[in-house]
């Protein structure tokens, strides 16, 4: 493009000549493994890891907890195949410094475990990290008791003082601009000495299942956890003390980084198969089943894995998307190209995401020629025939698969700086290409 400045980093989106049929290995769950990363180090005995996602969010992850003083051994598993971490926890201590990157689970859930360390420990990311919001973690530590100097920002970077143990009890918190600032607190408050009750008191709460998901994985450790969903007072969570056990846990796929090429059966007609889709999970991308197949696609769950049909239509769809927000780059890049227009609701809290995601995803669909408006709590997309161009993806991994979805229907279309997909799918031009029958399909689970 003429006016593309040279500084920029640009990956020609394939376009897709004909109908896609492939069998996509999808590496392992972000969100799962960061949560296993952290209730392993907090056990009482060491566990097992298998097929963790090795990506820069949990990499960040692994490392922190390492400067924390806990033991992570990346190898083979137990039978020899495959995969897998061993962690042993040992004494959680400071002085340490922690990069968050850009990772909500790390800069939101590793907090509360350095309370619980001896010593200081300073928590940066990058410049992007200082602006997502942490004030639910930040105050609710210093109510349960920690030491925590954030110079009155209620952001990174900041140090908190650990003091070997924290007290805990009863906190109120809003946590309707991010889930993971409950699922920060319930994580560790095993190891508080009173425990934890969370009460969420603001209007909205994001990204239920991923609460779910840390509750399961809670109850999987040995920890007692009582919640709203099984009888529990609404908007509250009861943590008890007690020692977590060390598991062999194995990760299932990614869910959420399964979507592009779930995306790509819907707008190319074609087929794509993703083995080991978990029967049942608290993962957010299992509604990808029913909302892809409400936008034109058909799916069947079998023992190969979950088939996903495209057939040849692409509808639009109004949804409100608060509990699954993290799918909705990918589902508004699908919205672009249907038959109709679409309203994605109840995803405000994208702004303060990777990027601004509602002003990313209008800004880029609207430089192809789109015709796309924020709402007050989302978008409305009205499908206009694109063109190619270059599509900005600010730093944000889910931007970046969104625009090679487009790609796949719309010639020249060039994705600015895809290897920042690196955040939680490293693989992914090599995995897209390979889908495209264009190279050998490029993740390894090793399984
Ligand atoms: O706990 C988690 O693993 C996540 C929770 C969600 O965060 P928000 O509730 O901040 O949207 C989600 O968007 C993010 O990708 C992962
Ligand atoms: C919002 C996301 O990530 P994070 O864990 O950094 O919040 C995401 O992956 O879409």
């Amino acid at each position: 493009m003429a006016d593309t400045p040279a500084h920029l980093d640009l990956w020609t989106a394939p376009h897709a000549s004909g109908a896609v049929d492939a069998t996509v290995t999808v590496p392992g769950s972000k969100s799962v493994t960061n949560r296993a990363l952290v209730l392993a180090a907090l056990a009482s005995e060491p566990g097992w890891l298998r097929r963790p996602l090795r990506s820069r969010d949990t990499l960040l992850m692994a490392q922190a907890l390492r400067t924390l003083g806990v033991g992570i051994e990346e190898g083979v598993g137990p039978d020899g195949t495959g995969e897998a971490w061993r962690v042993i926890p040992a004494r959680l201590h400071g002085p340490a410094a922690v990069d968050v990157g850009n990772a909500g689970t790390v800069m939101r859930f590793l907090p509360p475990v350095a309370a619980l360390a001896d010593g200081e420990v300073r928590f940066d990311g990058d410049p992007r990290s200082y602006e997502r919001p942490l004030h639910g973690v930040i105050d609710a530590l210093r109510a349960l008791g920690a030491r925590i100097d954030d110079e009155g920002r209620g952001a990174l970077p900041l140090t908190v003082h650990g003091a070997g143990a924290l007290e805990g009890g009863p906190v109120e918190i809003d946590a309707s601009s991010s889930s993971q600032f409950v699922s920060a607190l319930l994580l560790s408050a095993p190891r508080f000495n009173q425990g934890v009750e969370v009460r969420h008191t603001g209007s909205r709460l994001p990204s239920m299942p991923h609460i779910r998901m840390t509750v399961d994985m809670l109850r999987a450790v040995g920890a007692q956890v009582d919640e709203p969903e099984t009888g529990g007072e609404p908007d509250v969570w009861r943590v008890s003390p007690s020692a977590l056990l060390g598991r062999d846990l194995t990760v299932e796929p990614d869910l959420s980084n399964a979507q592009p090429f779930l995306a790509a059966a819907l707008v190319t007609g074609g087929r794509v198969v993703i083995p080991d889709w978990p029967e049942r999970t608290t993962q957010p991308g299992d509604a990808l089943r029913e909302i892809f197949t409400a936008m034109g696609g058909s799916c069947e769950l079998t023992e190969q894995g979950l088939v996903f049909s495209g057939t040849g239509a692409i509808h639009g769809i109004d949804v409100d998307l608060g509990e699954v927000g993290e799918l909705t780059p990918g589902i508004a890049a699908v919205a672009a190209l249907a038959d109709s227009p679409s309203v994605l609701r109840g995803v405000a809290h994208l702004r303060l995401h990777e990027t601004d995601r509602l002003a990313a995803l209008t800004k880029e669909i609207n430089g192809l020629g789109g015709d796309v408006t924020e709402t007050a709590d989302g978008l409305a997309i009205r499908p206009r025939p694109l063109r190619g161009g270059v599509f900005h993806t600010y730093d944000d991994h889910r931007m970046a698969t969104a625009g090679a979805v487009i790609g796949l229907a719309v010639p020249g279309v060039e994705i600015e700086n895809v290897a920042t997909t690196a955040k939680t799918l490293p693989d992914f031009p090599a995995m897209w290409t390979g889908m495209l029958g264009l190279e050998p399909v490029g993740a390894d689970r090793n399984a």
